[in-house]
């Protein structure tokens, strides 16, 4: 049977490596800084450039009105950000923006492709590394050709566990944050980390350099492609209830085993985050 998305995937890594050289030579200039959600919430103008090159390559190459679009800075404008069964690319053009702005140095390109609601595939280009990570469903995970597979730590003292404190500053969610991780450092694990990017932060999964990834507050054009390249590396994903993953609530947990998943849900303190697709007019800002 001929495979129908093949074609699409080797053109998403090819916009992807090229997106990431665009992120390249703007980090080279001045960067002009604006916000989003808060103060914190970094957005510049090649997040924006980035995604309209990136959809650009793929309404030219699959045809206006075939395929739907979600991106972060498209939806930061208004766009709706609903996941319906007809083929999306769910993009996040610069994850990691407030490190691109301050040259540290973990930024990637993020894109995913979805059809009938399932993913199909993930593009992550860790640019100022090099690194293209990438899987389709059913088909294995890899960093440039060199497959990758999960950690085989199944003892939680053993593990190094990623996670980010997000843009939101307000205390109530702070709190939650730092004592859901002090309780994580204190079983005791080896280490806590975070990468400032969701998507380099699920490749580290993938790849077996830590064993686990949460974080609530994400957005689906964070974690989509990573959620492909971690299963098809063999780890897990559910949501931070311990329920079934699902892409559009704002928080997940990955790891590279459902031991070492369940034992940090016990810890996780859960606040509110409103769902991606929660109908635009009720949306905060
Ligand atoms: O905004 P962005 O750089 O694309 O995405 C980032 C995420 O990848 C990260 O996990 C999160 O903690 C940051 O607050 C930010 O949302
Ligand atoms: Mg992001």
């Amino acid at each position: 049977m001929e495979d129908p998305w093949q074609e699409a995937y080797d053109f998403a890594v090819e916009v992807a490596r090229g997106a990431g050289a665009v992120i390249r030579k703007a980090a080279e200039s001045e960067i002009k800084v604006s916000t989003k959600s808060s103060t914190v919430d970094l957005v510049t103008k090649t997040d924006e450039r980035v995604e309209k090159i990136i959809i650009g390559s793929l309404k030219e190459q699959f045809g206006e009105g075939t395929h739907c679009f979600i991106g972060e800075e498209s939806v930061a404008n208004g766009e709706s950000c609903n996941l319906t069964d007809k083929p999306t690319w769910i993009i996040d053009p610069v994850d990691g923006t407030t490190n691109f702005v301050h040259g540290f140095p973990f930024v990637a390109v993020s894109i995913a492709f979805a059809v009938n609601k399932q993913l199909e595939f993930g593009v992550i280009y860790s640019c100022l590394e090099d690194k293209m990570y990438r899987a389709r469903r059913g088909k294995g995970a890899f960093c440039d050709d060199e497959p990758l597979a999960v950690s085989d730590v199944a003892d939680i003292h053993k593990s190094i566990i990623i996670s980010e404190h997000g843009t939101d500053r307000s205390p109530e969610k702070v709190k939650k944050i730092f004592s859901t991780m002090q309780k994580i450092l204190c079983i005791p694990v080896h280490g806590l980390r975070g990468s400032g990017t969701a998507a380099t932060n699920m490749c580290l999964v993938a790849s077996g350099a830590v064993e686990a990834f949460f974080e609530i507050g994400i957005h689906c054009w964070d974690i989509a492609a990573g959620a492909v390249i971690v299963k098809e590396a063999g780890g897990v994903l559910l949501d931070v209830d311990g329920g079934p993953f699902d892409l559009m609530s704002r928080r997940m947990v990955s790891a590279n085993n459902e031991t070492i998943a369940r034992r940090i849900i016990k810890e996780i303190e859960i606040f509110d985050s409103e769902r991606d697709d929660a109908p635009v007019q009720k949306k905060k800002k």
